[in-house]
């Protein structure tokens, strides 16, 4: 075993600081090992330090053209004792059986430092148990997999934390095109129309991903200009099925929700509708739409003797009319009569029971603004959550990007609380979100808590660096996140033994997230 260096300070039980010896080859991000009590401990390199044992101003006055730094190098052999390396190695710990034993003491200072076999690697790196996991890459400077548990990672939620353009949605698909392979549900809330490029196989193993997308188109939009450059990059027209919300199908509460925070509603509207949707909708949700006319009409029959008497009633009830067909007919994700169609294409409705069944769902949200995205994901994530309830027998990945804009921290919207629920009791149904956002300290604070898996990528932002060191627990140091190319990332938490810095696999389907470049084709 080679000895490569040695201790020289060991401030606490997280870290220690060793001299390597003369000659080692040392990169940041290498595996190390310290004895703790006679158990060989592994460690990783985080830092590499060269520091300067002449920091006299005196001599390095004397520095200031290069001759003379020459002449001062070459004649005193001054390079020598001028300065040595120092490194920084994040303790890890040692693997005892399917546990991660960390030392709760320091290591020794003067204990020497052994560089790790590749055996000791794969043994600590090995998944923890028989259970399902799956590889998203390789441990960084090694070929050993990063194995991550499914089970955990799935109906535990994870978050996938970086700045704009540091891989976060190559890493989801890496992440679904994996998962897809056991047979899961998973739900992907697409706001930039770029995950129907799953459908697209790049390898051998793409096919079999390729066939189980479902690519849902959401709403009365024109999406003419992503089937054109879909068409024009992959060579074949994208296929999807056009859905819409029937609004007989919205509950209660959501509705009044949604009325109330767009155009708010008075206490007297609010008894209306009360009444009124119950009685309007008492044949069940899955009762068909005839028009929206039809339906306005049957809430205000049905809800007038709930109205105050006179001007102020007739006020209210007209008030509460104007709302709901001002929602039903601007808002393009509701189909307004039975077998609504859109330029020629019937809509669906949407379906969640079909969504719960093992296949990759994407929802192209891109064509509906902000306000029409958030009703959307609000109404798909309610129904999922009660359909769930009912059924509890898959465990099912709910992807949502760009989730600060669905559940953001301080400002409301109308998705937040669905996106709070499933955080917080989704887990006895088998629902799990995968939360993926370039502002984590935009991101509600509730529904990040939750997330047990936090994956980190590059992230600049001062804000968010500093509000990650506050939320991840398991990350001592968000520093070095600055330092992440795109293909790499930092995993923490529940499903993984110990943090983990990964390299990325590639994609097994075409990737669609490519930003426009200024280069001709
Ligand atoms: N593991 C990887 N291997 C090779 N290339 C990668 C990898 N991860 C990311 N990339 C490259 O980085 C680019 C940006 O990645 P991606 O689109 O996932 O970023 P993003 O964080 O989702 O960006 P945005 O915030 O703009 O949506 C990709 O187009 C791809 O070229």
């Amino acid at each position: 075993m080679e000895k490569i260096g040695v201790v020289i300070k060991s401030p606490s039980i997280h870290y220690y600081i060793f001299r390597p010896f003369r000659g080692v080859e040392l990169d940041v991000g290498a595996f190390v090992i310290a004895e703790v009590d006679g158990v060989r401990v592994i460690s990783r390199v985080t830092a590499i330090r060269h520091k300067n044992v002449a920091a006299d101003p005196r001599l390095i006055a004397q520095f200031d053209d290069e001759t003379t730094v020459r002449e001062i190098k070459e004649t005193l052999g001054i390079e020598e004792v001028l300065y040595y390396t120092e490194a920084k190695a994040v303790v890890l710990g040692a693997r005892r059986g399917r546990r991660v034993y960390k030392p709760q003491k320091p290591v020794k200072p003067l204990t020497y430092v052994y560089s790790a076999t590749a055996r000791e690697l794969e043994e600590f790196f090995a998944p923890a148990d028989d259970g399902v996991y799956i590889s998203i890459g390789r441990i960084k400077g090694t070929s050993i997999p990063a194995y991550i548990d499914a089970e955990k990672l799935v109906t535990q939620h994870c978050a996938i934390l970086a700045s704009t353009g540091a891989g976060k949605s190559w890493l989801a698909g890496v992440i679904v095109e994996r998962l897809s392979l056991l047979d899961i549900p998973i739900v992907i809330i697409d706001p930039h129309g770029e995950y129907s490029a799953m459908s697209i196989p790049a390898t051998e193993e793409g096919n079999a991903v390729a066939e189980k997308t479902r690519i849902y188109v959401v709403g009365k939009v024109d999406v003419s200009p992503v089937d054109e450059a879909f068409k024009k990059k992959y060579g074949k027209p994208r296929s999807y099925v056009r859905v819409g919300i029937n609004p007989r199908s919205i509950p209660l509460r959501t509705l009044e929700k949604i009325l109330d925070m767009l155009y708010t509603l008075s206490d007297a509207q609010k008894r209306i509708l009360e009444e009124g949707w119950q009685w309007a909708t008492s044949y069940g949700e899955r009762q068909p739409l005839t028009t929206v006319e039809e339906l306005v009409n049957e809430v205000l029959e049905g809800g007038k003797h709930a109205a105050p008497p006179g001007y102020a009633g007739e006020m209210a009830m007209r008030g509460l009319e104007g709302r709901l067909k001002s929602l039903f007919y601007t808002s393009p994700i509701f189909i307004t009569k039975y077998g609504d169609a859109f330029q020629g294409e019937p809509i669906k409705l949407l379906d969640p029971e079909a969504y719960l069944t093992p296949a990759i769902h994407i929802f192209d949200i891109s064509g509906l603004d902000g306000l029409d995205q958030q009703i959307f994901v609000a109404v798909l994530l309610d129904q999922l959550y009660r359909t769930a309830a009912r059924r509890k027998n898959l465990a099912t990945f709910i992807v949502i990007e760009e989730a600060h804009n669905f559940a953001p921290a301080s400002t409301p919207a109308v998705s937040k609380s669905y996106i709070v629920k499933i955080a917080r009791e989704g887990r006895k149904f088998g629902l799990g979100l995968c939360l993926i956002t370039q502002r984590p300290s935009r991101l509600d604070p509730d529904v990040a808590s939750q997330a047990m898996t936090q994956i980190f990528k590059r992230m600049i932002n001062p804000h968010d660096l500093k509000y990650v060191s506050t939320v991840a627990e398991h990350l001592d140091d968000p520093r070095p996140l600055r330092a992440l190319d795109e293909t790499e990332a930092v995993i923490t938490g529940i499903s993984v033994p110990v943090p983990i810095v990964a390299v990325v696999d590639t994609r097994w389907t075409r990737h669609g997230g490519t930003a426009p470049s200024l280069k001709r084709k």
